[in-house]
C-alpha cells in the first residue's frame, strides 16, 4: 500500500467533513483529534477522549484492544473488532500517517458499530447449517424415492423394456409409457431418470388427473403471471432433472393446450416422461388428444403389458409380496399350491397394487400356517360352491344343504370377528347365526 502523508493544516478539514467516528492519535498514543460523534460507541462524550492515552484507555478496558499500538507496530493499515464495555462490537480500521522520514507520525482510525452484523452473521451461520442439513435430507429422500431396486423382469416383454430403457435413458428424448393402473409405469419412469445424465437432478411428478384446468397453468409455470411470484411451477422445479407427467391422457383439451404452450415457451432443461393408461394414438385419432402435443411427448413409446399377460413376472411378484409381508408381520406362512395357481389365473386389473393388497390381506387376516383358496377375500373367491363333492353321495337334499350351510358358516366364522358382522354378510339375523354355529359346533 502506498504510504499516506499528513498534509500540514489539512487534518481539520478532513475530520470535520465526516459524519463519522474518527479519532487521530499521535505516535505516543495521545488522542489529538476527534469528530463530534467519536466516543458514542464507548458511551463517552467526544471531548472526554481528547488528550487521553490509548494505552490507558486500553488498560481500563474501554478500547479493547486499542488499535494505535497495533498500527505503530505493523506500520500498515489494520482492521480489528473491538468489544466495548457494554458488549457492543465495533469494527475499527487504523491507518498510519507517515512523516518525511517514513516514521508513523499519526494514526487515524474510524469505527462502525457492527453488533447487528455479528448477529446477522450468526443467523446466517445458523441458516447455513440448517440449509446443509436440509440439503442432506433432501438428497437422502430423493435417493430413497428413486430407488428402483428389485425390478422383476422374468418375462420376455419386461426384459425388452429394460433393454429399451438402457438404450434411451442417456438420450434426452421424450418417452411415453403406456399401461394399466399399477403396472409399473412410474417405476420405469424413475429408472429412466436414474440411468440418465440428469440422475442427480430432481424427479418431479405431476399428477395430471388431479389438477383442475383453472389452476393448471399456475401449477406448471408458477405465479409470475398471477401476481404470486413466490409460487414456483413444476417446470422450474424440474430444471436439470426429469418432469414426469403422470396420467397425461387425463388432461382436458384446455389443459393440453396450456401444457404444449408452456413447454414450447419454457426453455426447459429437463427430460419429459409421460404415462398414460389409454393409447395416446387412439385418443389423438378421436380428437381427444392434441396431435401436436402427441408428437411432442410420444417420441419413444414404451408399452407395459398387464401382469396377467406376464405370468413369469406375476409368479415372482406373488412370491416377493409373500416374503415381504411374512417378514414385516413376523409370521411363518405359505400359500397352498392350489391358491398360488388360483392367484396366477386371476384378472388383476390393478396389477402390482392389487396383488400387493391381496397378499397382505391373506398374510394378515388368516391364522393358519398354510393359506388356502378358502382364505381368499370373498370378492376374489370363485363362484362355485363346491356342490359337486356333495351331490352323488346317496345323501338327501336336506343333508347336502346342511353340509353347505355348515361350510359357509364355519368359513364366515374364520373371516369375521363377530356374529353381528357374520349376520350382516350372510343376510340372516344374529341370533340365527349363533344358533347355527352352536348346532355345527356340537356335531
Ligand atoms: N417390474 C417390477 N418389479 C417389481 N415391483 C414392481 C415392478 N413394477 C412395479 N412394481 C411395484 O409395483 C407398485 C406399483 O408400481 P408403479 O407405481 O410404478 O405403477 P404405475 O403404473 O405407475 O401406477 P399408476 O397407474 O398408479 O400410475 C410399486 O410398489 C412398484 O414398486
Amino acid at each position: 500500500m502506498q504510504n499516506l502523508y499528513l498534509l500540514p493544516n489539512a487534518e481539520e478539514e478532513i475530520i470535520d467533513s465526516y459524519d463519522e467516528d474518527i479519532i487521530v492519535t499521535s505516535r505516543d498514543g495521545k488522542i489529538i483529534k476527534v469528530t463530534q460523534i467519536s466516543g458514542c460507541n464507548y458511551d463517552l462524550p467526544a471531548k472526554d477522549l481528547l488528550g487521553q492515552s490509548v494505552y490507558e484507555l486500553e488498560e481500563k478496558g474501554i478500547f479493547s484492544p486499542a488499535i494505535t499500538p497495533l498500527v505503530l507496530k505493523q506500520k500498515k493499515k489494520v482492521v480489528i473488532v473491538q468489544t466495548t464495555t457494554n458488549g457492543k462490537k465495533v469494527l475499527i480500521t487504523g491507518i498510519p500517517l507517515f512523516n518525511e522520514i517514513n516514521e508513523v507520525e499519526f494514526v487515524i482510525s474510524y469505527s462502525y458499530e457492527v453488533s447487528e452484523l455479528f448477529t446477522l452473521q450468526e443467523y446466517l451461520n445458523e441458516l447455513e447449517g440448517e440449509m446443509s442439513a436440509v440439503k442432506g435430507e433432501l438428497a437422502l429422500l430423493r435417493e430413497e424415492s428413486l430407488t428402483v431396486k428389485g425390478i422383476i423382469s422374468e418375462s420376455k416383454s419386461m426384459k425388452q423394456i429394460l433393454k429399451t430403457v438402457n438404450k434411451i435413458a442417456p438420450l434426452n428424448v421424450a418417452v411415453t409409457i403406456q399401461g394399466e393402473i399399477g403396472v409399473g409405469k412410474s417405476t420405469i419412469a424413475k429408472l429412466i431418470h436414474k440411468q440418465s445424465l440428469r440422475q442427480n437432478g430432481p424427479f418431479i411428478e405431476v399428477n395430471c388427473a388431479t389438477i383442475p384446468d383453472a389452476i393448471f397453468e399456475n401449477e406448471l409455470v408458477g405465479g409470475a403471471k398471477t401476481g404470486t411470484p413466490e409460487k414456483i411451477g413444476f417446470l422450474q422445479m424440474a430444471q436439470s432433472g426429469t418432469l414426469y407427467l403422470q396420467g397425461v391422457d387425463e388432461l382436458s383439451l384446455a389443459s393440453q393446450t396450456i401444457l404444449l404452450k408452456s413447454l414450447q415457451q419454457t426453455n426447459g432443461n429437463f427430460r419429459i416422461v409421460s404415462s398414460t393408461e389409454r393409447g395416446l394414438d387412439d385418443l389423438t385419432a378421436n380428437k381427444r388428444f392434441r396431435e401436436d402435443l402427441f408428437y411432442f411427448l410420444h417420441v419413444v413409446p414404451i408399452h407395459i403389458k398387464p401382469l396377467r399377460e406376464r405370468l413369469e413376472d406375476l409368479s415372482k411378484i406373488i412370491e416377493k409380496y409373500v416374503d415381504r409381508y411374512t417378514a414385516a408381520y413376523q409370521v411363518n406362512k405359505i400359500l397352498s399350491d392350489s391358491l398360488f395357481h388360483e392367484l396366477l389365473h386371476m384378472e388383476w386389473g390393478g396389477n402390482h397394487l392389487e396383488i400387493k393388497n391381496v397378499v397382505e390381506r391373506l398374510i394378515v387376516q388368516n391364522e393358519t400356517d398354510i393359506i388356502t383358496n378358502d382364505d381368499l377375500p370373498v370378492e376374489y373367491r370363485r363362484n362355485d360352491s363346491g356342490l359337486d363333492t356333495f351331490v352323488i353321495d346317496g345323501r338327501t337334499l336336506p343333508a347336502i344343504l346342511d353340509k353347505v350351510e355348515e361350510k359357509v358358516l364355519l368359513s364366515a366364522q374364520k373371516r369375521y370377528k363377530t356374529t353381528i358382522e357374520m349376520a350382516k354378510v350372510l343376510g340372516i339375523s344374529q341370533p340365527s347365526v349363533v344358533r347355527k354355529l352352536k348346532k355345527y359346533a356340537n356335531k
